[in-house]
């Protein structure tokens, strides 16, 4: 046995294929020179999370699904995601003892290699034929324990023949002669060797709905593994670390990243470009242009045969795109004009996968992957120096086939990013770029008057490639729809737009709106988006925690003046975070805060350079604790607040006291406080209206929306209102039982003489005739400065309406706004209605919905309406087709 598991490995190492720049290094080269990096595993869903630490490795699951006494295990990943390489390992460990050891024996196929066996066989002379390594005594003991076998069967995805049981008569017998497609298919479906173990690797393929097992998916390198194989490959500490960094920046949100064969790939490029003393590349197109370059050199060819290459591959990559065929036949090859490529002297085989003997005909030949396919295509076709086809018909004719086709033709339509392949292969059609670069500015400039999000983002990642800042500038003019919202980007997405918005040096609206699982890499890609602009909408979020610090810099350092939260369950912990980068910055959330983030939030209200002049916190269950804290922060020197939003913050009476206090300590800059649907009550009313008789009270606007208030509460308040020093400007005391007597008291209280009152909510307070008939005769009173008075939702009918449309009719009243909706007025109001409003100087909005007004109101309305040149009005919807005809009526 010994000596077969000798044979077995030489058999491995002595394979004559070869390392090259796009195929990928020898997996056995990996191993030996100890590059071997193991590869990640992911189900699909957890793919986006991007954070490598709790994703098992590849060789682990591997490993764990084998020693699981699970029969079939099915490695299933991109090509190039590293999965040969980590099959050959699992052999060559095996056969050096170092693992599985619970295997007798590993049979080890490439099932690629298989396609054009048609000979018969048993299975015993098949093995043996494959694995000459074995001698026919212990190939023969080794087949009567099938359980200690390990079968491995690579690439199964470029297996040709069909592995349904149904379309072959499946052998159940060691010795029984069949084809070789009816053996490996024997082998899968354990009719043969039952009880032995299978181990396939494919990309994901149609082969495996024939196969039952334990799926174990490849993702390849993320950013940690990739570090480690910059430094395994780049042995200079310092060379590894540029690279990388010059990596992560420029193509590290790509997803084809995680391959390892493209990181090979890329280091390999990479070193070449440091050996020349020539600086790295910047764009995805700039690093296939370097690749290009370093191919065609290899070859030595002139300008003309490097044309002819560039044309025959641009023809074959056509042709695998249109069809969706990934390998072609050598006529094939000879139809795209690679005649003169195909010898030993100047192989393409550097550029593609070849299979079989270049110069037989049974050779097939393929791109090694589809980035080089369709750079390939867009170099040709600006090489081409016939005027018959357009940009737009190319890409038409390529559409949904080619995913970096038109980005490839933004990077080369740009001088400096096509030089390199210039300088080799002579100019390129600059009608073609021309047409290109015309194509581009008329279809983005009509893209980005839309509000597509995906078509938008589109152009965002073509002037990301074409990386020219002043062509940003120039397409993305002030009418562009940027302000549109962007929510669910991905890396990719981030960086596009953080590109062109750091190009255009400043956004007024970055509208993040319903992210959900906002990551930690995408939000460190839009920082600098982020600084940059003037609003930030992350509102029906959902934030990563890594993501928080990211934002908070951006807001420490940049110029936003509103971040926008809302209902986007922050929660204290991730506040905590936020409030490190809190400056002049609005926020606005219903982020299941409470009580516990105040102190942080008190913190940033008093810290020497605070600058946090509004805050809205409401839906957060902040209670009376939490308050007070921040009352005791909104009277440091510090503190900048003006615009306190607590709506429903589950406040009570308790913390009204700290509330009336700091009103009163003359060091709070509080203007506006809006405490609706908190339970404040009367007792806390009595308090609240203490402070606002204060001198040194300074707020203007106070809300106090379903507060739980009850007539009791109006003598106290009417003593403040009759103060000299009362300041408020704006008070909404809508849907609390205030009743006629309560609110006859305000009445009085209001006609002082210079009461500063212009806005007033009685909304639902239970007022009566008397009241409208006081509030008629207030407004006439010629004291009054009331510009917006809201009555909605007591039922007066007509009789208690008349006091208003009298007031508003006399020249002493300054209402602007009415709002009378649900009155129960009918249509004999209307008369003396219009009358009122014509006479008005002032008012501008009536809002009379939801009264019992009938269609013959309607004309008399429209025609108010008409005349009218400065009111806007709300109806009910019996009357739609009639308010219609009237453009200055909304309902
Ligand atoms: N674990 C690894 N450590 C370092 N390099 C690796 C690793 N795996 C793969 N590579 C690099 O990536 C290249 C491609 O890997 P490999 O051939 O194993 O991928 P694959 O998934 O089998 O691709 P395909 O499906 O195209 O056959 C290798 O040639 C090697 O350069």
């Amino acid at each position: 046995q010994e000596c077969s598991v000798q044979l077995l490995l030489e058999n491995i190492l002595r394979s004559d294929a070869t390392s090259t720049l796009l195929g990928g290094q020898l997996p056995i080269h990996v191993i030996n020179n100890s590059q071997y990096i193991s590869p990640l595993t992911a189900s699909a869903e957890v793919k986006k999370t991007y954070v490598g630490d709790n994703l098992p490795s590849l060789d682990d699951a591997i490993h764990t699904a084998l020693s699981d006494n699970i029969k079939t295990v099915m490695v299933v990943g991109p090509a190039g995601s590293g999965k040969t390489t980590a099959l050959t390992k699992l052999v060559v460990g095996w056969a050096k003892g170092e693992h599985l050891q619970n295997f007798s024996y590993v049979f080890h196929f490439c099932l690629r290699e298989l396609n054009s066996l048609d000979e018969m066989f048993s299975l015993e002379t098949f093995l043996s034929h494959r694995h000459g390594h074995f001698t026919p005594e212990i190939l023969s003991l080794a087949l009567q324990e099938p359980e200690k076998l390990l079968f491995v069967f690579d690439e199964l995805d470029q297996y040709k023949h069909s592995l349904d049981p149904a379309v072959h008569t499946l052998c159940t017998d060691l010795s029984q002669v069949a084809s070789e497609p009816c053996l490996v298919a024997s082998l899968l479906h354990g009719t043969l060797l039952k009880g032995a173990t299978i181990l396939v690797a494919t990309t994901p393929t149609g082969h495996l709905e024939f196969l039952n097992g334990t799926r174990v998916e490849v993702l390849g390198f993320l950013k940690p593994q990739r570090k480690a194989y910059f430094e395994e490959f780049f042995t200079d500490p310092a060379s590894a670390n540029s690279a990388l960094i010059n990596m992560e920046r420029t193509l590290g949100f790509y997803n084809f990243c995680t391959s390892p064969r493209f990181c090979w790939t890329v280091c390999s490029i990479y070193k070449s470009l440091v050996d020349a003393g020539e600086s790295l590349p910047e764009t995805l197109t700039q690093m296939f242009v370097s690749i290009m370059v370093h191919l065609i050199r290899a070859l030595s060819l002139t300008e003309a045969r490097s044309r002819d290459l560039v044309a025959a591959l641009g023809r074959m990559a056509s042709h695998c795109c249109l069809e969706q065929h990934s390998s072609c036949t050598k006529e094939e090859m000879y139809s795209f004009g690679f005649q003169q490529f195909l010898t030993s002297q100047t192989s393409v085989d550097v550029f593609l996968r070849v299979e079989g003997d270049l110069e037989s005909d049974a050779g097939a030949f393929s791109f090694h992957s589809q980035l080089m396919q369709e750079f390939s295509l867009a170099l040709s076709f600006f090489m081409d120096k016939s005027p018959c086809q357009s940009v737009k018909e190319m890409l038409e004719k390529h559409e949904g086939r080619a995913k970096f086709l038109d980005l490839y033709l933004a990077g080369l339509s740009e001088p400096t990013q096509r030089r390199p392949l210039e300088i080799l292969l002579g100019e390129f059609n600059s009608d073609r770029i021309l047409d290109f670069k015309q194509w581009l500015k008329s279809s983005s400039q009509k893209t980005l008057k839309d509000f597509y999000k995906d078509r938008q983002l589109h152009f965002f990642h073509l002037l990301h490639q074409c990386h020219n800042p002043s062509l940003v500038k120039e397409i993305i003019t002030p009418s562009a729809r940027i302000g549109i919202s962007y929510g669910g980007l991905g890396l990719q997405d981030c960086v596009a737009l953080n590109y062109v918005t750091v190009c255009l040096g400043e956004m007024e609206q970055l509208n993040l709106y319903s992210t959900k699982d906002f990551m930690e890499e995408e939000a460190e890609s839009l920082v600098p988006a982020m600084a940059l602009s003037e609003k930030i909408i992350l509102s029906q979020s959902s934030l990563r925690t890594g993501s928080i610090p990211h934002l908070a810099s951006a807001l420490r350092n940049g110029r936003t003046k509103e971040l926008d939260l809302s209902y986007s369950h922050l929660g204290d912990a991730k506040l905590k975070i936020l409030c490190t980068g809190l400056r002049d910055c609005q926020l606005l959330t219903v982020c299941k805060l409470t009580e516990a983030c105040c102190g942080d939030l008190a913190s940033v209200l008093t810290s020497q350079n605070s600058q946090l002049h509004v805050l809205d916190l409401m839906f957060n269950d902040l209670g009376d604790q939490g308050f007070m804290q921040l009352c005791q922060a909104l009277r440091s020197p510090y503190c900048k607040l003006q615009d306190l939003e607590l709506h429903t913050c589950d406040l009570t009476a308790g913390s009204m006291e700290a509330l009336s206090a700091t009103l009163c300590s003359g060091q709070s800059e509080l203007r506006e406080i809006n405490l609706t649907q908190n339970a404040i009550g009367d007792r806390g009313m009595e308090l609240l209206s203490k402070s606002l008789q204060h001198p040194r009270c300074k707020l203007q606007c106070l809300n106090l929306y379903d507060s739980q208030l009850t007539g009791g509460c109006c003598a106290g308040l009417s003593e403040a209102l009759k103060s000299e020093h009362w300041s408020l400007l704006e008070l909404d005391l809508s849907v609390n039982e205030l009743g006629q007597e309560g609110v006859l008291l305000l009445c009085e209280a209001l006609s002082r003489p210079g009461c500063p009152i212009e806005k007033l909510g009685l909304t639902r307070c239970e007022l009566t005739y008397s009241v409208f008939k006081e509030l008629g005769s207030l407004l006439r009173g010629g004291t009054s400065r009331l510009k917006s008075l809201s009555v909605s939702l007591n039922s007066v009918g007509d009789q208690g309406a008349k006091h208003l449309w009298d007031a508003i009719a006399h020249p002493h009243c300054l209402l602007e706004v009415l709002e009378v909706e649900m009155l129960q007025l009918t249509d004999a109001c209307v008369g003396d209605l219009c009358a009122a409003v014509s006479a008005s100087k002032t008012l501008r909005s009536l809002d009379l919905r939801n009264n019992l007004l009938t269609n013959a109101s309607v004309p008399a309305l429209v025609q108010l309406m008409e005349d009218s040149h400065n009111i806007y009005n709300d109806f009910g919807e019996d009357v739609f087709e009639m308010l219609d005809s009237c453009s200055k009526i909304r309902y």
